[in-house]
């Protein structure tokens, strides 16, 4: 590599009470080859081929507050300038090392005090970067193919619940239910993967033997995704005994086990894998500190991650329905590797947020999961099962939330018991 080599683009929104330049030119310096000083070593030859670059600043509006404390006090008339920033690092930097990549990229810039805000909106990578990433090895089609779900529907699927608490033969018994049903996906809750009263092995066994003798007798395989979040040796033991039980996915707590530990499981590239996203409200809740989804999902997607969570419209959270759909669409995007990752739907999903999910996304391409949605639905789990999936038909039939009402009577105990 060269002074000429690729460069990584990444934007940030920004909040500063200096000058915008000044304050840009800090964080391309403390993120490459400067520091708080000069230092006798930065020479402008390395400068000129380690340096990051502000590539562009859009100044925005000002606010008379910080938006996050600067642990400086806030001089008397104090304008703190917001703006879009663009700033490139040369792939010389850090060459495919993805952790340092983060570092550079979402590192020590958040502390600067320099800064009343900060915010990752995206990142642009350069084709010789994303080349070295295999990404999902399973990605939409692949999903489709392991669960027989042919293009035109969504995936549906639920969360095992109460999540704690079953032993393996209930949370079995209740799959059984689920199966016959003709759900096409469940998933262990993020709190549940290999506690005391429910061992990963012996819910692998309970569970398997119902999906696998339902195969054997349909044809259809239900994908279910087991919680193999551990350390490192845990996981990859997790991963094989679902392999060896002819499972299909395997489901990682993507905050909290960490980039490099994630695509280490991705990479064994056996099982399809379900990316939750808990913990994304620290991440991204303030409008001005952490990291947009269309930046977070490729870091993920270059990781291996097949499935993705993007909340839902009308969710249990604070996120906003343009947010749900921002991400929606940022998953189904073609770049980074012409490999779109399979956004999962879910938060208190219940069915009836179909026709309005349908009409701002007009895509299929999705899994629309309802664990409280199906769980509770007053005729029980199979009749939850099946509203979902009829929610959907009517929705894609371009039904208003309105219309299904009035077309499908079988959807309005659904509606009775869940719509707010
Ligand atoms: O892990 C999840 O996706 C949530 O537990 C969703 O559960 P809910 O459908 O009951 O909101
Ligand atoms: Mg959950």
């Amino acid at each position: 590599m060269s002074s000429s080599s690729p460069r990584l683009t990444a934007r940030y929104f920004i909040e500063t009470p200096n000058d915008l330049a000044k304050a840009a030119a800090t964080l391309a310096g403390e993120q490459s080859s400067g520091t708080f000083v000069e230092v006798p070593g930065e020479t402008a030859e390395l400068k000129q081929r380690f340096a990051a670059r502000v590539e562009s600043i859009k100044p925005l509006d000002t606010s008379p507050t910080p938006a996050i404390p600067t642990g400086r006090p806030t001089p008397p008339n104090a304008v703190y300038r917001r703006a879009e920033v663009a700033v490139s690092w040369s792939l010389e930097n850090f060459g495919h090392n993805l952790p340092t990549l983060v570092s550079t990229v979402q590192g020590n810039l958040y502390e600067l005090a320099q800064f009343s805000g900060l915010k990752l909106i995206d990142l642009d990578f350069p084709a010789e970067f994303s080349a070295r990433f295999r990404g999902p090895q399973f990605g939409i089609p692949g999903c489709r193919r392991l669960t027989n779900v042919p293009a035109g529907r969504p995936l549906i699927g639920t969360i095992i619940k109460p999540s704690i608490g079953m032993s393996p033969d209930t949370t079995a018994e209740l799959v059984r239910t689920l199966v016959e049903a003709g759900i096409d996906f469940i998933k262990d809750d993020e709190l549940m993967a290999n506690p005391p009263h429910s061992p990963f092995d012996a819910r692998v066994d309970a569970i398997m033997r119902v999906i696998n003798a339902h195969a054997d007798r349909t044809g259809k395989k239900v994908m279910y995704a087991f919680n193999v979040s551990d350390e490192i040796d845990a996981m990859q033991r997790h991963y094989e005994k679902i392999v060896r039980s002819g499972g299909t996915c395997a489901m990682i707590s993507l905050n909290s086990v960490g980039l490099s530990a994630s695509k280490k499981i991705c990479d064994l590239g056996q099982l399809a894998i379900h990316g939750h996203r808990n913990g994304w409200g620290m991440l991204n809740r303030h409008p001005l500190l952490g990291i947009e989804y269309p930046a977070y999902q490729k870091l993920w997607r270059l990781a291996g991650v097949d499935q993705l969570h993007v909340n839902g419209i009308a969710n249990k959270f604070w996120e906003s329905d343009d947010s749900v759909v921002r991400s929606i669409q940022s998953c189904l995007a073609a770049e980074p590797l012409n490999k779109p990752l399979l956004p999962v739907v879910s938060s208190g999903q219940w069915g009836g947020q179909a026709p309005e999910t349908w009409r701002r996304t007009q895509t299929t391409d999705l899994l629309y999961m309802a664990g409280g949605g199906i769980m509770a639905h007053p005729n029980g789990p199979a009749a939850g099962v099946h509203a979902l999936r009829e929610w959907w038909e009517a929705a894609v039939s371009g039904l208003t939330y309105d219309q299904c009402l009035a077309q499908r009577p079988n959807l309005a105990l659904s509606a009775q018991k869940f719509a707010k």
